[in-house]
């Protein structure tokens, strides 16, 4: 069964549970997907992991709202809004740094503000031949703990009790690939920890330092920063002060 409303699925779902992360008491999100803008809600988080939410739990199989209808802090399934992007949810799968599937399902959650920015660099790389292929999008806080757990290095893993962007679903996790669906050579893989892959490590062929320099400055030409040590990785400047989720989206059913 293909979801068709995630978003007032998430309202609702994020309504009834706002969930904890481990040893990390903070601000959770309750998520609307209405009128006005999200409510925050404060509260101490419990000590629990990230719970599933069932796909059949949704009530409310309606359209997918336009994008304009709906407040910048709302989080949308980027999928519903583009057939234009490709993903490689690595998450989702045990081909990660982790080597352990932490994701239920590959799905790409953003806020709206950064499901809008997205857009529109994407139609910028599509003139160029290109389009975005996603590694990573809103990722919960409860994840970010068992990342920090391997990685405990600011560098490369954001500190858990401060909350990455991905928590808050302004970061990205990003390659380019041609319209034919071929990967653009960025030099390493996705989440290599080490010089390689820093931004001011030039000792690359011209075609990589070529390949960063288009999605770096197209990124950066619509809101987004990136980091030193990671290529891949981009902020949205506008979603750094909004509140750390814990949410996991629905996956889809077999009927
Ligand atoms: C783990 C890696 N993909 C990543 O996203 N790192 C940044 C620094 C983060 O955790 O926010
Ligand atoms: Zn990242």
């Amino acid at each position: 069964m293909v979801i068709k409303n995630r978003v007032l699925l998430l309202g609702v779902i994020i309504s009834i549970s706002l969930l904890g992360c481990k040893d990390a008491p903070q601000k959770q999100e309750t998520i609307n997907s209405g009128e006005g803008a999200p409510e925050v809600a404060t509260q101490e988080a419990s000590v629990q992991d990230s719970t599933r939410v069932d796909a059949t739990a949704n009530s409310a199989q309606e359209e997918t709202p336009p994008l304009e209808s709906l407040p910048d802090t709302a989080f949308v399934r980027l999928a519903d809004y583009s057939d234009g992007f490709a993903f490689d949810m690595r998450y989702a799968t045990d081909n990660n740094f982790l080597e352990e599937t932490v994701y239920p399902c590959g799905e790409c959650y953003t806020r709206v503000k950064t499901a809008k920015a997205l857009l529109q660099a994407n139609a910028v790389f599509k003139e160029k031949g290109y389009r975005i292929r996603f590694y990573d999008c809103y990722r919960p806080n409860s994840v970010q703990y068992k990342m920090w757990e391997l990685v405990p290095n600011p560098q490369y893993v954001a500190n858990p009790v401060k909350g990455s962007i991905h928590n808050r679903g302004g970061a990205v996790d990003i390659t380019l690939e041609t319209l034919e669906g071929k990967p653009l050579d960025m030099g390493t893989d996705f989440d290599f920890f080490g010089p390689r892959a820093h931004h001011d490590h030039m000792d690359l062929p011209a075609e990589v330092l070529e390949n960063r320099r288009v999605l770096k400055e197209t990124m950066e030409a619509h809101g987004f920063w990136s980091i030193r040590t990671e290529w891949w990785h981009y902020n949205l400047g506008a979603a750094s002060r909004d509140a750390v989720a814990n949410f996991v989206w629905p996956c889809p059913t077999a009927n």
